[in-house]
């Protein structure tokens, strides 16, 4: 549904410039909840302002629904637009208009007629859960409803592309939940394919299908959350599943084990003792509930050094385990 291909841009300023995108490729299916995790300064803002254009890359081909944005001419380009919605950190919203008028006002700059708007908008803040709440100003509203109303703006064009520009960072952790339960129903009952930028693993872990780590201007890691979770030595995976320091203990094999999908159902532990007659010891561990799938991290402790295990650990390997020999 959006398709990046080695996007570069760089900011000049008169004493210095800065590599802003240095070569992003990404691909995001239809229907899918995309999550681009990255610090402050590592170029997600642009790479999203790309998207649409609101920024011209220097470099690079970005094409949505089909169509190459960066061969239009500016009207085109106008056109297409509307079939990206946005929402933003801060929400946006005139504030000298009502909840109802924020969200007509998409409508009005498309020129649909006013009998047709009045009756899109109440559906769109049905949708959001807003029903009741039309005549509101947004300074009446919470930071949550705000956002609901930020929502219901972006897809008043009814868009196939929604892009999320840190749309949870200026919510409290409750407030969070509800609205990142709000996008995930909105991808599954519009099939609305969602990019998001943010800084918090969490949105990654509840949402997101696919994400990538973006540093420097650049892709460190990107995928589907399964195909990640199977990756050995997978930087995305560590993070979906936090261990903290591993404990020096020489003499001994301490491993970090990755299960997901179908490796999460066998009985590994005592697979492990039984084929090894080994003692195996639980250090530490993490399971999470992912958007994707359920997985987990353990953190084992073997008797011997990891040459004297290594027929447990090849076969670990061999059984499509993501295995990690800290010490
Ligand atoms: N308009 C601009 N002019 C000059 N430099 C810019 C401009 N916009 C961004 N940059 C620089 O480009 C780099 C990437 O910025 P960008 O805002 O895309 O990162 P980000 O990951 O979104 O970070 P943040 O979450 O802080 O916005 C940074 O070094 C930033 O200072």
């Amino acid at each position: 549904m959006i398709s990046i291909k080695d996007l570069r841009k760089v900011y000049r300023g008169r004493h210095r410039e800065v590599t802003a995108l240095d070569g992003v490729s990404l691909d995001v299916a239809e229907g899918e909840i995309y999550g681009v995790l990255g610090r402050s300064g590592a170029g997600k803002s642009t790479l999203l302002r790309c998207v649409n254009l609101l920024e011209r890359p220097d470099s690079g081909t970005v094409t949505v629904g089909g169509v190459d944005l960066t061969a239009l001419p500016e009207r085109r380009l106008r056109t297409e637009r509307r079939r990206i919605g946005m929402i933003h950190q801060h929400f946006a919203l005139l504030s000298s208009r009502t909840v109802a008028g924020n969200v007509s006002f998409a409508l009005e700059v498309t020129g649909v007629p006013r009998a047709t708007r009045a009756r899109r908008v109440a559906e769109l803040l049905e949708l959001v859960g807003l029903e009741g709440r039309a005549n509101a100003y947004p300074a009446q509203l919470s930071g949550g409803q705000k956002q609901r109303v930020g929502i219901a703006r972006a897809l008043a064009a009814d868009p196939a592309v929604l892009l999320s520009d840190e749309a949870t960072s200026a919510l409290d952790p409750e407030t969070t939940d509800s609205i990142l339960a709000l996008l995930a129903d909105l991808n599954r009952r519009l099939g609305l394919t969602i990019l998001l930028i943010t800084h918090e693993m969490d949105v990654v872990k509840r949402i997101c299908h696919s994400a990538a780590i973006m540093r420097d201007g650049r892709f460190a890691e990107s995928g589907r959350i399964a195909d990640v979770l199977a990756r050995p030595g997978s930087e995305l995976a560590a993070e979906l599943l936090r261990l903290g320091p591993a404990p020096d203990l020489p003499g001994q094999t301490v491993l970090d084990v990755t299960v997901s999908g179908d490796t999460a159902e066998r009985p590994l532990i005592a697979e492990l003792a039984r084929r090894f007659e080994v003692d195996v010891r639980i250090l530490g561990g993490t399971v999470e509930q992912l958007a994707a799938t359920r997985a987990g991290r353990l953190r084992l402790l073997l008797p011997g050094t990891p040459a004297d295990n290594t027929p447990a650990l090849t076969w670990l390997r061999d059984s499509g385990i993501p295995t990690e020999v800290r010490a």
